[in-house]
């Protein structure tokens, strides 16, 4: 009987194994163009706390990345270092642990992934060989599987023509494919963390030559969801003392909670680096907001699709049942669409992307499982049918849209029965955003749901780094919440 019920709980054996990406040049530093707004992100402020910061760099020559590497920046487009690059590739190079907060779409990954190449190149990283048990120098982890599969992407892209190998595993995919890909050779291992500390479980992955571990999407990485994870990777046998690895850390929007939690991983001489507010949203993205009850939003939304013709668009949900029924719905009025959430097998989660990327479809209907990280060109539009119960999560899902110095469109259907705890920080978030309030969203957030008092619109710039002390915090209101709205889209989600 206890055969029969690990079985049954265990669930078939998974056997998918995704097209190998390609290999043809022009597709691999395939990119779409930085938009009208790329230079003003010199404008943003920057702030970096911490001891002894080394001097930013102003060019990717400054970088001095090797030929290779220049190579295939250029390839990729890029000309010139966002903020997040400027800032973050010396500290990464200097050997510093780094807690990183910049806006969605702001180039953060660039940011982590040529400094580690660069080192790795620099040291003379082992050329991979054949072995069965693979030891990385440098461990990336991402909360779900289509991002993590993206970061692998853009290392195999700034890795190309040279000896590092990139591998990537995650959930949802045959293991035994992974495995035989893993032991092929692997210098930097992109994991999300159930299949990562399976892989290691196993006796695949060695942990004792790993100098970089890099949390991209930090906060979500170390919220109640994940954090019991982090906390069995950082204490499997052989991973490097914090004291004896680089700890990299990377989102746009970081509570002070998660920051208190993530020190246990960190330095404790770590810089922090905000450009722009901590947990700001991109101000590229034009938000707006429509008043409607439940079962207006159908309508509604309907209304607003026929209004924006094929451009590409976004519908957050907040159920699994809910996108499929969307998804329905759209297809029915001749919307072309598709939709990933955690219900989804991985082959059709993959479909749903590459459907969406290519413009077959373009509408994708997702849960929170599409908001983070998601790097797909063109999206025009982003619209909360739901919006998400906690503010960070509203801020990564519209910065879906206006990347890379583009203009992108939000529209929220704000029901006031459902969304009224939100009202506060949407406020704030609007106003530090330099955009329009909407008068009844201001009325519904002075009067007095939520969990905090109206937060005023700050003049200066502030830094959270939680070092500086109580004056930091701009979004205090969000990360008193922000563990157990985590958690309650974890319950609701196959995240990875
Ligand atoms: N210096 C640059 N010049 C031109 N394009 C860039 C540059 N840096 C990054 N990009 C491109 O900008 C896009 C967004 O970058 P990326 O996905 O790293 O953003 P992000 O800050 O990680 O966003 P998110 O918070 O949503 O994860 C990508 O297509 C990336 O290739």
């Amino acid at each position: 009987f206890g055969g029969a019920f690990l079985f049954l709980t265990a669930g078939p054996r998974v056997t998918y194994v995704p097209p190998p990406p390609s290999e043809d040049e022009e597709s691999i530093f395939s990119h779409y163009e930085s938009g009208v707004n790329f230079d003003k992100y010199d404008e943003i402020l920057v702030d970096v706390s911490g001891t002894n910061p080394p001097p930013a760099i102003m060019t990717f020559d400054e970088a001095a990345l090797c030929e290779s590497l220049k190579r295939n920046v250029s390839k990729s487009g890029y000309v010139k270092p966002t903020p997040v690059q400027k800032h973050g590739i010396p500290i990464v190079s200097a050997g510093r642990d780094l807690m990183a907060c910049a806006q969605t779409g702001s180039g953060k990954t660039a940011a982590f992934l040529l400094p580690i190449l660069q080192q790795l190149m620099a040291d003379g990283a082992a050329a991979s060989c054949f072995s069965e048990t693979q030891e990385p120098e440098a461990i990336i982890v991402a909360p779900t599987r289509e991002l993590i599969n993206q970061i692998y992407l853009e290392a195999r892209k700034f890795a190309y023509g040279t000896c590092v190998r990139p591998v990537v595993v995650y959930g949802g995919v045959s293991t035994g494919h992974q495995i035989r890909d893993l032991s092929r050779g692997c210098n930097v291992l992109c994991g999300t963390p159930g299949r990562l500390l399976d892989m290691i479980g196993r006796g695949k992955v060695g942990l004792t030559k790993v100098r970089y571990l890099v949390l991209d999407e930090a906060d979500r990485m170390l919220d109640m969801g994940f954090e019991p994870d982090m906390r069995r990777l950082v204490g499997s046998p052989g991973m490097p003392s914090k004291e004896n690895r680089q700890t990299l850390m990377f989102s746009a929007t970081f509570p002070e909670d998660i920051q208190r939690l993530a020190a246990d991983f960190l330095k404790t001489d770590y810089l922090f680096l905000a450009v722009g507010i901590v947990g700001g949203a991109c101000s590229d993205v034009e938000q707006t907001f429509v008043q409607v009850t439940k079962f207006a939003k159908r309508d509604q939304l309907l209304d607003l699709l026929k209004s924006t013709g094929s451009a590409r668009t976004m519908v957050f949900v907040e159920t699994k049942r809910q996108a499929d029924f969307i998804a329905v719905i759209l297809c029915q009025e001749k919307f072309p669409t598709t939709s990933i959430h955690g219900d989804r097998e991985q082959w059709q989660r993959e479909q749903a992307l590459g459907d969406f990327r290519s413009g077959k479809c373009p509408v994708l209907v997702a849960t929170s499982v599409g908001a983070r990280g998601l790097d797909i060109p063109d999206v025009q539009l982003v619209v909360n049918f739901d919006l998400p119960n906690n503010i960070d999560e509203y801020v990564h899902r519209i910065g879906r849209t206006g990347r890379c110095g583009n203009t992108g469109r939000a529209v929220s259907f704000y029901d006031p029965e459902a969304n009224s705890e939100l009202a506060q920080s949407l406020v704030t978030i609007l106003s530090k955003a330099q955009q329009e309030v909407p008068s009844w969203l201001e009325a519904a957030a002075f009067s007095g749901h939520g969990p905090s008092g109206f937060n005023p619109p700050r003049k200066h710039f502030a830094s959270t780094d939680l070092r500086k002390g109580p004056q930091g915090g701009l979004f205090q209101d969000s990360s008193v919440t922000s563990q157990l709205a985590a958690q309650t889209a974890a319950d609701d989600e196959e995240w990875e």
